[in-house]
């Protein structure tokens, strides 16, 4: 039996997740904690798994390195500045494994692969993520990390830059731009977790969406990384290879 601590037990991911831990034979939930809980019996856990929120994330994966314990993190926040405060901690005390993924559905994975390798055929491209209004912030993770693809997938590919003219705009009417494309959250009541990629040329368009409806969706995923996290030294970024499915 595997054991698996959860941080952010209490909250909306975290239930789901130690809901998906109780119910499968080869894990045992050992810990669920919440900020300022007790963590005597997180030291317990092979696994930490942690959805909780960008300020605190950090500290969590801090404190389960220094504690030697593998992480499987889904909480948002991951800049590359921030991947590589992760690395330099693993450097400074290796043995513990850690995975971060800014979406675990498969839906979703398949949809930032799609978008990527497509980037490079249009001469626009932009990211539109729509979510539930009690989401803790925008863009979303997977909004920023999908951007942050094309733009290096447009990169290697040598595409010039976007097409944009606009020269009288409200602040904030062209989105987020991150690494030069642009990015556009909605906050709507019904909703829960969407994103679009639009990519244009003259006389066409693309779209690439996907939906998620429910928390279960990223269940699988959350099971399989914390499965493989162990056989995964240092900071694995995404759940591309443990689907087959190509770069992360
Ligand atoms: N990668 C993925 O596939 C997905 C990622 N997410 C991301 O997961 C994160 C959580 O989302 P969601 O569940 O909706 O958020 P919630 O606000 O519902 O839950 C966050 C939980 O984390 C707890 N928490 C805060 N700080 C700590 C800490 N230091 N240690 C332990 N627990 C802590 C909070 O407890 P308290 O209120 O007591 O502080 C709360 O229960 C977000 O970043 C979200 O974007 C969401 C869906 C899918
Ligand atoms: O907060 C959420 O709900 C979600 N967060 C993740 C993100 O920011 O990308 C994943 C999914 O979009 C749901």
């Amino acid at each position: 039996m595997l054991k698996v601590a959860v941080f952010g037990a209490r909250g909306r991911m975290g239930q789901e997740v130690v809901g998906a831990v109780e119910g499968a034979a080869d894990l045992e939930l050992v810990a669920a904690v919440d900020s300022g809980d007790d963590r005597g019996a997180v030291e317990q856990a092979d696994v930490v798994v942690d959805f909780t929120t960008p300020d605190a994330v950090m500290s969590n994966i801090s404190w389960c390195i220094d504690h030697g314990l593998d992480v499987v993190v889904g909480t948002t926040g991951f800049t590359p500045v921030r991947l590589d405060e992760v690395r330099e901690l693993l450097d400074a005390k290796p043995g513990s494994n850690v995975l971060i993924a800014p979406n675990f559905s498969i839906a979703a994975v398949l949809m930032m692969h799609f978008a990527t390798k497509a980037a490079p055929f249009f001469e626009s491209v932009e990211v539109i993520e729509l979510h539930h209004p009690r989401k803790v912030d925008a863009p979303s993770g997977t909004a920023a990390s999908t951007a942050r693809a094309i733009a290096a997938a447009r990169a290697d590919a040598g595409s010039p830059p976007m097409p944009d003219a606009t020269t009288l705009e409200e602040d904030g009417a062209r989105g987020a731009s991150i690494d030069g494309v642009h990015v556009h959250s909605v906050r709507l009541q019904g909703l829960f977790a969407h994103q679009e990629v639009v990519l244009g040329n003259p006389g066409e368009m693309l779209t690439i969406r996907d939906d998620s409806f429910q928390r279960s969706s990223y269940m699988p995923g959350v099971l399989a990384a914390v499965r493989a996290v162990g056989d995964r030294p240092g900071l694995t970024v995404g759940i591309n290879s443990l689907l087959g499915i190509g770069e992360d």
